[in-house]
């Protein structure tokens, strides 16, 4: 029996992981349990996790739901869906769940989930992972998709083992658009410039994307925000494509126009916590040890750390 864990149950994780639930519910072979908290736990326990995508919507039957790791199985794979800033705390419960075989692959957002997982699990196999999905706990056990794309990129370039090809598998049973690649790093990267620079332009603006695109000035400073981050990341030797500044624009004008970034959602709920360090500080702190002038990320930085103050 394969025993697949997905920790927290939100836009992410509720969409892939209900997905893996539908796929794998009754299965001889594959068990999928939910590591999940508060009111979500007790309504997926209660009713199932339901998601909508547009007209379809499925209820998914997880095999275990439950808030404590100590409950759920030792798990052959543990895909992490929760926010950069609880990653540590999450990481430091899941012992009961780990053994020498597990394979573990974050999907948050951001660039230093990996490093942090191997701190806590130095014998596991840890993979990077990202997507590109918009999609939101709409409520206790309700996972909504408003998106126009839903891509799941892994891989190591540090190791190659048979158990990525089984989770690609696995991934790709359960309907999820997931490829397993030996060029990770640039993937990652190309996720993290087409996420950082909208996520700071929509929080900054306090608008959804398409009204960001569409305005000439708002365009401009989302494009010298996309050339910024592009240059760390060319301070860090990661390979992108030439004409990388157009694809991330393309990439972004493919969002409904009307999507937001999941950090400027979590600033419209007003979340006490928000990514806005692994999103945006990172890029500022970074480009001040690699010598990379941020101007436009420094500035839009500073005025969406006092909005998180006032
Ligand atoms: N949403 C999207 O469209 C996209 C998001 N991302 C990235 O994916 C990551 C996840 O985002 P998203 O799904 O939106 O986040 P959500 O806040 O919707 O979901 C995260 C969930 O994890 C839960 N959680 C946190 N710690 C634990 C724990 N120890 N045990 C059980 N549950 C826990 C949270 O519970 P609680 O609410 O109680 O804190 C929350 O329900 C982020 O890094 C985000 O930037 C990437 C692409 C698209
Ligand atoms: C696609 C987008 C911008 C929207 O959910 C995203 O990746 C995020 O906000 O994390």
């Amino acid at each position: 029996m394969t025993a697949i864990l997905i920790v927290g149950i939100g836009g992410v994780g509720g969409y892939f992981g209900g997905l893996m639930a539908k796929r794998f519910e009754n299965d001889a072979d594959v068990a999928v349990q939910f590591l999940v908290r508060g009111e979500n736990r007790k309504a997926i326990q209660h009713n199932g996790l339901k998601v909508i995508k547009g007209s379809d919507t499925f209820i998914a039957y997880p095999q275990k739901v439950s808030d404590s790791p100590s409950d759920l199985d030792k798990a052959d794979f543990i895909i992490l869906c929760t926010k950069t800033y609880d990653l540590e705390t999450t990481l430091s419960q899941l012992h009961p769940c780990i053994k020498k075989e597990t394979v573990i692959l974050p999907l948050l957002n951001g660039l230093d989930s990996t490093a942090k997982i191997k701190q806590h699990y130095p014998d596991t196999i840890v993979a990077d992972g990202c997507v590109y999905i918009v999609s939101r706990l709409t409520e206790p056990g309700v996972i909504t998709n408003t998106g126009t794309i839903e891509r799941l990129f892994f891989g190591s370039d540090t190791i190659s083992d048979e158990r990525l090809s089984v989770l690609e598998q696995r991934l790709i049973q359960a309907g999820i658009n997931a490829t397993l690649t030996p060029d990770i790093a640039s993937v990652i990267w190309e996720k993290f410039i087409f996420v950082s620079s909208i996520a700071t332009a929509t929080t900054y603006y306090d608008l959804p994307i398409g009204p960001i695109l569409e305005d000439p000035d708002k365009k401009d400073i989302l494009i010298r925000l996309i050339t910024e981050v592009s240059l760390l990341a060319q301070a860090k030797q990661i390979s992108l494509p030439e004409n990388n500044i157009a694809l991330t624009i393309a990439k972004q004008e493919n969002l409904p126009a009307t999507a937001t970034s999941s950090l400027h959602s979590d600033f419209i709920n007003g979340k006490k916590q928000t990514e806005i360090e692994s999103l945006i500080g990172y890029v500022v702190h970074e480009g001040l040890t690699y010598a990379i002038p941020t101007p436009v990320y420094q500035k839009l930085y500073s005025a969406i750390k006092k909005k998180t103050i006032s």
